[in-house]
C-alpha cells in the first residue's frame, strides 16, 4: 500500500529525505550526552533552519492520492506519511493471510515507561494498522472506538510485526482486530476497533 515516491516528484524526494534527517535528528536529541554549550549552539543553528523552512508554509493538509493501482499514499499521515517527521514512518502491506502486515522498529524516542514504548504510541499504530483493514477490506471508515489490550510491555529498537484484519460489518459499522507481536508471534499489545463509514464516503472506493 505504497506509491513510489521518487519515481513522482523530486521535490516531493526531498521533502520525505528532510523529514528522514529530522527524525535522525530527534532520535540524536533523545540520546546526546554532548555538553550543554555544544547542546546550546545546536539549537542556535537549529533555530536558523526552522526559520528558512518557515519562509513558505502550506496551510492545507497533504493530499490523499490514489495510485493507478489502488494503493493510497497521504503524506502527512502521522503513522505512515514519508513527509512527516512524525511517522515512524510504518510501510502497511498486504497479508495474504490476514489483512495487512507492517515491520516495526520503534525507537527511544517512543519512550513511555523506561526502556519501554508509550502505550500510546502503540495504540495509535494499531488504530492506523486497523483503519487499513477496514479499508483493504473496502469499508473504509473512522475510528469510533478502540479498545487496547497491554499485554506486555513493547520493546523499541527490536524488529516487531503489526498486523490487522477486518472481521465483520454491519452497514456502515466495521469492526477489525489486530496486534503487535514479537517476530515469533507472541502477542505484547492487540486492539479491536470500530470504524464507522461516514455518510458521504459510501460507495467511494479508496483502496
Ligand atoms: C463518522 C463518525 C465516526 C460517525 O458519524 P456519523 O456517520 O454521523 O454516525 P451516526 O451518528 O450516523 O451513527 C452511525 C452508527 O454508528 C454509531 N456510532 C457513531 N459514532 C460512534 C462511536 N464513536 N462509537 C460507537 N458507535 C458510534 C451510531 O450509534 C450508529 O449506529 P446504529 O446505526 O444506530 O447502530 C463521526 O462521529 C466522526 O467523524 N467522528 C470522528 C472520527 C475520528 O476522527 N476518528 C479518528 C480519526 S480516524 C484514524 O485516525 C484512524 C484511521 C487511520 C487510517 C485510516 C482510517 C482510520
Amino acid at each position: 500500500m505504497t506509491i513510489d515516491v521518487a519515481a513522482q516528484d523530486a521535490r516531493l524526494e526531498a521533502l520525505c529525505a528532510l523529514a528522514q534527517e529530522t527524525r535522525d535528528f530527534m532520535d540524536a536529541v533523545a540520546l546526546t550526552e554532548v555538553g550543554g554549550s555544544e547542546i546550546a549552539a545546536v539549537a542556535a543553528e537549529l533555530a536558523a533552519l526552522t526559520a528558512r523552512l518557515r519562509a513558505a508554509a502550506r496551510e492545507t493538509p497533504q493530499p490523499l492520492e490514489i495510485g493507478a493501482d489502488g494503493t493510497v499514499r497521504h503524506l502527512g499521515n502521522a503513522v505512515t506519511g514519508a513527509a512527516n517527521p512524525h511517522a515512524l514512518p510504518l510501510v502497511v502491506e498486504r497479508d495474504p493471510e490476514r489483512g495487512v502486515r507492517a515491520d516495526i522498529a520503534f525507537r527511544p524516542l517512543h519512550e513511555g515507561p523506561p526502556s519501554a514504548v508509550h502505550g500510546g504510541i502503540s495504540a495509535m499504530v494499531l488504530d492506523h494498522l486497523l483503519g487499513q483493514a477496514v479499508a483493504a477490506a473496502g469499508v473504509a471508515g473512522l475510528t469510533g472506538t478502540l479498545t487496547v489490550r497491554y499485554r506486555a510491555t513493547v520493546p523499541y529498537g527490536r524488529p516487531l510485526v503489526a498486523t490487522a484484519e477486518h472481521t465483520r460489518s454491519e452497514g456502515r459499522k466495521s469492526w477489525a482486530d489486530g496486534r503487535i507481536a514479537l517476530p515469533d508471534g507472541t502477542v505484547l499489545v492487540e486492539a479491536t476497533g470500530l470504524f464507522i463509514t461516514p455518510a458521504e464516503w459510501v460507495g467511494l472506493k479508496v483502496t
